[in-house]
């Protein structure tokens, strides 16, 4: 689901700073020690409020008389929820304060009674929601510790998050299984990494974020996250882009290495998403089986043999002092069985040192260790928990699910590349740990084959980027982060012809395509 996150006018100029949730939390905690008064509280109530009377506006069509119910907890989170309901009674709302705890914010509870609403107890939840316009979870945010129960609120009754969806851990995306799912969550400080990845990505609607002047309190931000108009952004920070005056050679000659017989669309797929992302030239390795549908399903691909192979490598390296490759980049596993003369063929081309892209059937044949290759991988959860198992690293897919972030930044360290992970958020990190999410615009994109459009489209980006190989990248740090860049800039278009996709209705690979060459366009490539 495309995630809509709002941001304040100046908050940021394109990609969206993300923050874990504690360190949010220890920023509030630094700037009270300044200011100890409620301040902070009541701005974050105020937004809070103000969102509440949008929604009621929108789903009750009316503010006076509406009703409106507050999960409270015991900690400040509950505390802004108070104070938002005090907001909402001194316009005619009529608000109940449902206490979770033994303990509730004094003031906030002082403020509430001022106004003249009213406070019920956990038992009384259930008559209450009769009946209710809204719900504000203001049970935990940040603080929230493990082992939370909470109450299931039925499904037609519009919720409005404070800070965090009670029940997802704002430093990881982690959430419980009662989890209290949002239509819109009002989130202070900050925007937290727990609202846009894992389940909290999903849980979370749309997303305001309220600045409660943290910066100069916040540490470096965690990740960001990139959106379509970021497109430009990502793809200039690597070269110029435009195709102007440009021969084939020089808008870029990708080598796919792809396909078997038990699946050969696979590679016809990537072949077809890279030549519609504006490829110059594309050559393709794949067997003699799959080799006849290739050629007439994209007819623009130039078939690669196993000896030619050989000599272009050879001619790679000799042409890289005159700055001309012959094959700028590879994308290497879509539909690859693990057959000794694919081996064979593929640590001829990793031997070369070409910036590439790996997925699917190449990943299970890579090992760990090997340093400084201008490599992307694209696993799914999956995948990843097999490239993690085999460099010694045992977690589960649910882990992963629960800290996809973490464990992204695992695999590139342990394979010393950059890592994009797929999901409905999309995590691209480097080594070093710089990440940027994308969002997918819609679940259907969750479908056969598109993973390897995906696969197509960034080979194509690579190899218009020009990339040196390895031996010529003086800092592999800077050349991580543009890979990076191009992993995001990939995903952007990738979710963009997604969306496009899906006004038409539900999606398949093939319509993925149709819609690629509008969605590049669109996005200014
Ligand atoms: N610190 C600040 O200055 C500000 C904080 N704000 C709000 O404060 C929140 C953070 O406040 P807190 O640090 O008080 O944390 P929370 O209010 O999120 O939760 C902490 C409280 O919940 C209890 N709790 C946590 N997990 C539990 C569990 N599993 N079972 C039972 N009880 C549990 C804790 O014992 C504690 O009483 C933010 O999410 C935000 O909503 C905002 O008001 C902005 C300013």
């Amino acid at each position: 689901m495309l995630q809509e996150i709002a941001c304040p006018v100046g908050y940021s100029e394109k990609m969206i700073p993300v923050y874990a949730g504690s360190h949010v939390r220890d920023a509030e905690l630094q700037l009270l020690a300044d200011a100890t008064d409620l301040g902070l509280m009541r701005r974050a109530a105020a937004a809070l409020a103000h969102q509440a009377v949008l929604m009621l506006k929108e789903h009750a069509g009316r503010l006076y008389g509406s009703r409106v119910v507050a999960l409270v907890g015991p900690g400040n989170n509950g505390g802004d929820g108070l104070f938002a309901l005090a907001a909402l009674a001194k316009r005619g709302v009529a608000v109940t304060a449902v206490l979770l705890a033994s303990q509730a914010h004094p003031e906030g509870l002082a403020a509430l009674a001022r106004a003249g609403g009213r406070t019920a107890a956990a038992k009384r939840l259930e008559g209450l929601l009769e009946g209710c316009d809204l719900l504000i979870d203001a049970a935990y945010g940040t603080g929230l510790r493990p082992g939370v129960q909470l109450p299931v609120i039925p499904r037609d009754i519009p919720v409005l998050a404070c800070d965090v969806p009670s029940g997802v851990n704002a430093d990881t995306g982690a959430a419980v299984d009662s989890v209290i799912p949002a239509d819109r969550t009002v989130t202070f400080g900050a925007l937290k990494t727990g609202l846009v990845v894992g389940s909290g990505h999903l849980v979370s609607g749309r997303i305001q974020v309220t600045d409660l002047g943290l910066a100069g309190h916040l540490p470096e931000p965690e990740a960001w996250v990139v959106q379509g108009d970021d497109l430009s952004l990502l793809l200039d920070r690597a070269q110029d882009w435009s195709a102007a005056g440009k021969h084939k050679y020089q808008r870029g000659v990708l080598g796919l290495l792809a396909g078997s017989a038990k699946y050969p669309g696979a590679a016809v797929l990537s072949a077809r998403a890279a030549v519609s992302t504006g490829l110059g030239l594309l050559r393709t390795m794949v067997p003699a089986n799959v080799a006849t549908a290739l050629t007439t399903q994209v007819p623009e691909a130039v078939p690669l043999e196993g000896e030619e192979l050989t000599l272009l490598l050879a001619r790679n390296r000799r042409n890289e002092r005159e700055g001309a490759t012959k094959i700028g980049a590879w994308a290497i596993g879509p539909g690859l069985e693990d057959t000794a003369e694919t081996r064979t063929h593929l640590n001829q081309i990793l031997s070369a040192n070409n910036p590439c892209v790996i997925d699917a059937g190449a990943l299970a044949m890579l090992e760990p260790g090997e340093h400084h290759q201008l490599r992307i991988l694209t696993p799914h959860a999956g995948e990843l928990n097999a490239l993690l198992a085999k460099a010694g690293v045992r977690v589960s897919s649910r882990d992963i699910a629960a800290d996809p972030i973490r464990w992204a930044r695992w695999a590139a360290v342990a394979y010393d590349c950059v890592v994009l992970l797929k999901g409905s958020a999309t995590i691209c990190t480097a080594p070093d740990g710089y990440a940027l999410i994308v969002h997918a615009a819609t679940p259907d994109l969750a479908t056969a084959g598109s993973g390897d459009v995906l696969t197509g489209i960034l080979g194509t980006l690579l190899a218009a980027a020009n990339l040196p190989t390895t031996s010529a990248a003086a800092d592999i740090a800077a050349h991580m982060h543009r890979l990076t860049d191009l992993a995001a800039a990939a995903a952007l278009i990738h979710a963009h012809a997604g969306a496009l996709a899906a006004d038409e209705g539900t999606i398949s690979a093939v319509d993925l395509l149709v819609e690629l060459p509008r969605a590049a366009r669109d996005l200014g490539l």
